[in-house]
């Protein structure tokens, strides 16, 4: 999708996990702790679309949750250009949210039904941008121009749309402060399929009349692999891998990501892991010492239930395209 990619890195992730509960309670006792997010090592250069699969748990909305600044890691560094996002985060919201913003999955749900289109896109014009009310004026209508809607939608309540223009509405949201990050999670999940192609091809424009960078979060592997440069294959809150996206399509490197695209076989199927849908997950309270794939890989040996392969220089398999697995295929 993108023929100009910087090979400085904008954002980057170092060691970034997220825990919830495990505080200590009254009493001295804590509550259980679930590991949502571990380890996560990754970089997104400037104008590249990282596509993020997994299955449903394994972290994908705590890491977006992470990058925007909705939660605050438990251990590690992100950061944006060089700044640490998480101190921004605490600080300063305005000066994050104007370099990273969120596109929802659920586009009716995520407008507030009682307020106007133009109520909801003035918002972070008012409070991210210094823009004066004829500049909010101006930047209204460019905005709904950008998502290809007529100005007097501006008037009109989130009941009044489709599914495909509130996502439309929803995008011109995270547009607003003229961000250089995009978080999309799940953008098209909720849209009938002919309407995900339009709601696509216009990221794609937007991508570039605006020099966005996207992390695109997707069940849809076929979704993923059309609009992704590089894509993180996330299991259990670790990287199981990553690389560019042809190599991950093509020529899978885990046990696991190989197991994904076998269960997605016919390009628009959603559902991804219908065959293997009886295999359960690992305990979330109570993580595998080895590798979290261990149970459910046809290739795994005693090291990898008593030692975590590594997802990060340590584990560079080929080139740029990584895999934490003690048994890469080849
Ligand atoms: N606020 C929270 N409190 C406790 N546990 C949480 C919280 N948010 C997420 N989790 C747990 O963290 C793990 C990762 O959840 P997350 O929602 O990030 O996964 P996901 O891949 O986005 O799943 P889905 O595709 O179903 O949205 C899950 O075990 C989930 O139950």
């Amino acid at each position: 999708m993108n023929a100009t990619l910087s090979a400085s890195p904008l954002l980057t992730l170092e060691d970034v996990a997220k825990t919830f509960g495990g505080e200590k309670k009254l009493f001295g006792k804590k509550t259980p702790a679930v590991h949502a997010v571990q380890g996560l090592s990754v970089n997104v250069r400037k104008g590249e679309i990282l596509g993020v699969v997994g299955e449903s748990g394994c972290g994908k909305s705590t890491l977006a949750r992470l990058i925007v600044g909705l939660d605050l890691p438990t251990s590690g560094t992100i950061s944006f250009d060089g700044e640490d996002l998480t101190a921004l985060a605490r600080k300063d919201r305005r000066a994050l949210s104007r370099k990273v913003q969120y596109v929802f999955q659920d586009p009716v749900a995520s407008l507030n039904p009682r307020k106007t289109i133009r109520t909801i896109l003035e918002a972070p014009l008012k409070h991210l941008t210094d823009l004066d009310a004829h500049g909010r004026e101006d930047r209204l209508q460019e905005l709904l121009s950008a998502v290809n809607l007529a100005p007097e939608f501006l008037e009109r309540y989130p009941h009044e749309f489709s599914g495909g223009q509130a996502q439309r509405i929803g995008i011109a949201r995270a547009l607003a402060a003229s961000p250089e990050l995009i978080v999309l999670d799940e953008p098209v999940s909720a849209l009938d399929v002919s309407v995900q192609a339009q709601v696509l091809n216009l990221l794609d424009t937007l991508k570039d009349k605006f020099g966005l960078t996207y992390i695109f979060i997707s069940h849809d592997l076929s979704v993923v692999e059309s609009v992704s440069d590089r894509v993180a294959v996330m299991y259990f809150g670790r990287l199981a891998e990553l690389g560019p996206s042809a190599q991950i399509f093509q020529s899978a490197l885990h046990p696991y990501t190989d197991l994904l695209m076998r269960s997605a076989p016919a390009p628009g199927r959603k559902e991804l892991f219908a065959e293997d849908a009886n295999a359960s997950l690992p305990d979330p309270y109570n993580p595998p010492q080895g590798c979290a794939f261990a149970a459910r890989c046809p290739a795994a040996s005693k090291l990898c239930s008593t030692q975590r392969p590594a997802s990060d220089e340590a584990s560079r398999t080929a080139g740029n395209h990584i895999a934490a697995c003690h048994h890469p295929l080849s």
